[in-house]
């Protein structure tokens, strides 16, 4: 087992549960807490002039905090590495969660799942973020079978804003709208409600609605914007799918009318919202279990918290702990990380 010294006494390296390109992914334990989390980490070498991606998806990280989006617990930078301290979703991929059993999901359950999604986006756009990867992959479920999204190394915040174009073609093709495989300009907003349009489709009907083995034909089936409509699909649900494969993107169902969309708010009390989380909240027990370990008040932890670019191993413990809490579970950090959280305490 590969040794970090960067994570010597905070973390626990397990077992590699994701290895992508320029980066791996390993399941950790928070000696602090004992609690699991998945560290992302990339090397710089191999990283290359990939390197902006890193700064970019942790700064959307940071930004972006929702029930439905993996959370960033720290940032380690050293020469050669960085390593991103990520919520553990131990459900693994949501559509492994669907292959077990049965192929597809109900109405029902795929409306509970992909009102999450909804969420998410929702959330991500109003920030003026577009993910622009969403595909099944990106879509874990935690413990509880919560769903949450990840892969923002390719998400873009335009820098006027959301409605401004983008032109770098990304992602995978699979779930690629039309304009973004045709390399035309386009916006972040209008291409995520197209892969969205993918994601629903396989979670109602278990396959995919544009698929080919030759990139050729697979292009020329989404330029086409023609798909099956299974025996078993509602005519609610082809309509909301229709709306959301529409080749022309201006023709296409925005994100706010998915929200209030029929099909989304059948047997739910409301629309899809999502709550603005500018800050993690304020919590008087966790600051105490922490005060008692770093011999430092609350107040003074709490204001360090607030004021620190919030990716040190005090955030981490933090949030941690208060993710214990709020599973009923003891407040406790063992000594052994006494002394890592002690010295980031003088700090
Ligand atoms: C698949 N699986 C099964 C179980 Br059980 C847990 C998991 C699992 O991956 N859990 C998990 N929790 N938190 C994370 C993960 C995976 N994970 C990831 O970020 N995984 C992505 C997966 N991408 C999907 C398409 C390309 C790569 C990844 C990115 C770069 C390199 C390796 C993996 C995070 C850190 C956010």
């Amino acid at each position: 087992m590969v040794r970090y010294i960067a994570l010597k006494g905070l973390y626990d390296l397990e077992k590699t549960i994701g290895s992508g390109g320029f980066a791996k992914v390993k399941l950790a334990t928070h000696i602090a807490t004992g609690e699991k989390v998945a560290i992302k980490i990339m090397d710089k070498i191999s990283l290359g002039d990939d390197l902006p991606r890193v700064k970019l998806e942790v700064q959307a990280l940071k930004t972006l905090l929702h029930q439905h989006i993996c959370r960033l617990y720290q940032v380690i930078e050293t020469d050669s590495h960085y390593f991103m301290v990520i919520e553990y979703c131990s459900g693994g991929e949501l559509f492994d969660h669907i292959g077990i059993e049965k192929n597809r999901l109900s109405e029902t359950e795929s409306r509970k799942f992909f009102r999450q999604i909804v969420s998410a986006v929702a959330y991500l756009h109003s920030l003026g973020y577009a993910h622009r990867d969403l595909k099944p992959e990106n879509v874990l479920l935690d413990r509880e079978e919560n769903l949450k999204l990840i892969d923002f190394g390719l998400c873009a915040k335009p820098k006027n804003g959301i409605d401004s174009h983008l032109q770098t073609s990304c992602g995978s093709p699979t779930y690629a709208a039309p304009e973004l495989i045709l390399g035309k300009k386009y916006l972040g907003s209008e291409v995520d409600i197209w892969s969205m349009g993918v994601l629903l489709y396989a979670l109602l009907c278990g396959f995919l609605p544009f698929d080919d083995n030759s990139i050729e034909n697979l292009y020329r089936k989404i330029l086409s914007g023609k798909y099956d409509e299974p025996s078993w699909l509602s005519s609610s649900s082809k309509r909301l799918i229709r709306a959301m494969l529409q080749i022309d993107p201006k023709k296409r169902i925005t994100i706010q009318e998915l929200c209030n969309h029929p099909w989304i708010t059948a047997g739910f009390l409301n629309p899809v919202s999502f709550v603005h989380k500018t800050n993690f909240e304020k919590d008087d027990d966790v600051l105490s279990t922490m005060s008692a370990i770093c011999g430092e008040h609350a107040s003074d932890i709490w204001r360090k918290l607030v004021k620190s670019d919030r990716t040190d191993y005090r955030t981490a413990t933090y949030l941690l702990l208060l993710d214990r809490k709020l599973r009923g579970l003891s407040l406790r950090i063992s000594p052994s990380a006494k002394s890592h959280f002690k010295s980031e305490c003088e700090g």
